[in-house]
């Protein structure tokens, strides 16, 4: 579980961040939405520790990141998987190279070790093994997308954070991203935090969604309660959205 109490962050005075509380819990998909320069990938940094919040605590179980010393930070760190926007592969590794990149920097496993912990990963992904040796130019988006987060879980962490996982895939394979992260959550009983700007997603797997409004929560529920909601900003970051997806439609 991770919780945040009362963060606020600033930058050069301007306030980003305003008094964020909330409870991402453990083994579910909790997704962050809101509209373009909302403050999403601010509070994910933050929450990350990449940036310094001006006020307010980050609980990673029972650790506050903001009282910890950078020397804890750096374990902290290790329980992280992260799946980044566009995947972020290195172009010159092989896929299993990829997803031993961390293994070989953060562990001291043996070359057995860590092969047995690349198949495993790269099976639990759905990758077949005649894929391991291809580079990332030579597969699909959709698989990128896979051993990006087989390298994400290569070191068994216990909190996923991905940044708009499905940013440059189509619906269907969108979708197949999104159930994939989710079971994922649910095998390996992570805390996954997920921003997307995907309606899909938040139908399909947003078991716990934060809508961020202009630097604050808007709104707080389930994929089920935001179909009933009132919120006037929720409605029409929900209804552009849906126009958004309606133009991609008509125009592919
Ligand atoms: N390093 C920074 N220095 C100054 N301002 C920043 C910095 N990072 C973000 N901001 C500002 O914080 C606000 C929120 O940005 P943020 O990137 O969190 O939005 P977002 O909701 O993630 O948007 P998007 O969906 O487009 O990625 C924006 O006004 C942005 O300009």
């Amino acid at each position: 579980m991770i919780e945040v109490k009362n963060i606020y962050k600033s930058f050069d005075g301007v306030p980003i961040l305003k008094n964020i509380s909330t409870v991402f819990e453990q083994g579910k998909t909790n997704l962050i939405i809101g509209k373009s320069g909302s403050g999403k990938t601010v509070l994910l940094k933050s929450i990350l520790g990449l940036y310094e919040i001006d006020k307010g605590e980050i609980w990673y179980n029972k650790r506050n990141l903001v009282a910890t010393p950078e020397k804890e930070r750096k374990k902290m760190r290790r329980e992280i998987g992260m799946v980044f926007q566009g995947g972020a592969l290195f172009d010159s590794l092989s896929v299993q190279a990829n997803v031993r990149f961390p293994l070989d920097m953060f562990t001291k496993m043996s070359a057995k070790e860590k092969q047995n912990r690349v198949e495993f990963c790269l099976e639990h992904v759905n990758i077949e093994p005649t894929k391991f040796h291809l580079h990332p130019s030579e597969i699909s988006g959709g698989m990128q997308k896979r051993v990006a987060i087989a390298r994400a879980i290569s070191l068994n962490p216990k909190y996923l954070f991905c940044d708009e996982p499905n940013s440059g895939l189509d619906p269907e394979t969108s979708t197949v991203i999104d159930k994939l992260i989710q079971s994922l959550t649910k095998e390996f009983q992570m805390t996954t935090i997920i921003n997307t700007h995907d309606m899909n997603s938040v139908i399909e797997i947003g078991e716990s969604v934060l809508f961020i409004a202009e630097g604050e929560v808007g709104w707080q529920g389930t994929n089920k309660e935001i179909l009933q909601t009132q919120n006037e900003k929720l409605n029409d970051f929900i209804f552009a959205n849906k126009l958004y997806a309606q133009m991609r439609r008509e125009k592919s």
